[in-house]
């Protein structure tokens, strides 16, 4: 047993061994834990299966990836940026939570909460578009758990209406972290230079992501122009789902990504007619080319759009408006 994974043994039991000494026994979880139901869904590298914990009946998602396929294609990285990210999200509502990982001789096993409103992206194709008031509400629940991420110095790097999943109270769940950033925290003895970088080749390993590039439409254009994502570019993607959700399309969009790119770069979009203004305001502070000049977190929350939004625990007690 591969005792080392503590970050999957969430289940403890009190035991009194031999000697008459209670101890602390680990429980480690594996396939013959669980029965398993239908496919909710498939990527490229893996299949998420409804599951049923045998012992206590509680419902999961559990993410199944081949072991020959991710090797082949490379993903080893990915994969366990995903694990170690995951188990560093642990305490927000709004983060897909991860209870075990385990593996058997085929697969790698990622046990995740059961999220049955399924995608946003499916709820909005269904919509057409969403009002005013569910987007407030929806952009407030994913702003809140960006935030909740940057703090803890992660950045999601491809956050798009698919990576935003909804619970059974259609609550929002991020999940899909097997390309996010860990920032490396500077040791705070470290003298902080206080002029900026010339350019990229001087921003520190840690800041500057790797030249991973997520999905065309919610692309930022510094990961495109000079291969870094920072924290703005998840405020950028931001921007593009609050648009999203509102035009029923996302701001950039052409017959292929080449295109989408250069569209990106140019911030070559327009605004439906009837887009409401306030809303448009707040989507043209964060589609802004320049990272640098983009609105941060403290401000998007302050924007006149989430008026009437309480920030904190209150945004995750309140019922989610009616879809309508
Ligand atoms: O047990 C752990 O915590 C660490 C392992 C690490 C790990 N073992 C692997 C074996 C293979 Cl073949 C591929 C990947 Cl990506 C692998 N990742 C692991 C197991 C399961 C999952 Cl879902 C992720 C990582």
């Amino acid at each position: 047993e591969d005792w080392q994974d503590r970050g999957a043994a969430v289940a403890v039991r009190q035991e009194v061994d031999a000697n008459g000494k209670t101890v602390a026994r680990y429980i480690k979880k594996g396939v013959r834990d669980f029965s398993f139901g239908n496919t909710l869904g498939e990527g490229s590298y893996s299949t998420v299966v409804f599951a049923t914990d045998r012992q206590t009946l509680k419902e999961y998602a559990i993410k199944i990836l081949d072991k020959r396929h991710i090797i082949k294609e490379k993903k080893v990285k990915y994969v366990n940026i995903e694990k170690d990210t995951l188990n560093r999200l642990t305490d927000h509502p709004g983060i897909v939570r991860l209870y075990y990982t385990f593996q058997d001789e085929r697969s790698l096993y990622f046990v995740l909460d059961l999220c049955k409103g399924g995608e946003l992206l499916g709820v909005l194709k269904r919509m057409t578009t969403f009002d005013e008031e569910c987007t407030r509400f929806y952009g407030a629940q994913i702003l809140d758990t960006i935030d909740y991420m940057h703090k803890r110095g992660v950045i999601h790097r491809d956050l798009k209406p698919e990576n935003v999943l909804l619970d059974h109270q259609m609550y929002v769940k991020i999940t899909d972290f097997g390309t996010a950033k860990i920032l490396k925290t500077r040791r705070p003895d470290e003298s902080q230079t206080s002029i900026p970088p010339i350019d990229s080749t001087e921003i520190p390993e840690e800041e500057r992501a790797s030249s991973f590039v997520g999905t065309a439409e919610y692309v930022s254009p510094e990961l495109l122009v000079d291969k870094n994502a920072c924290k703005a570019s998840d405020l950028w993607a931001f921007g593009c789902i609050i648009y999203q959700l509102l035009a029923g399309r996302p701001p950039f969009k052409a017959s292929n990504e080449y295109q989408t790119f250069q569209k990106i770069v140019a911030l070559d979009y327009e605004f439906p007619i009837g887009f409401p203004t306030v809303a448009r305001d707040l989507v043209e502070r964060l589609l802004v080319l320049d990272p640098a000049r983009r609105l941060q977190i403290e401000h998007i929350k302050n924007h006149e759009f989430f008026d009437g939004i309480s920030w904190g625990p209150e945004l995750w007690k309140q019922k989610a408006p009616r879809l309508k």
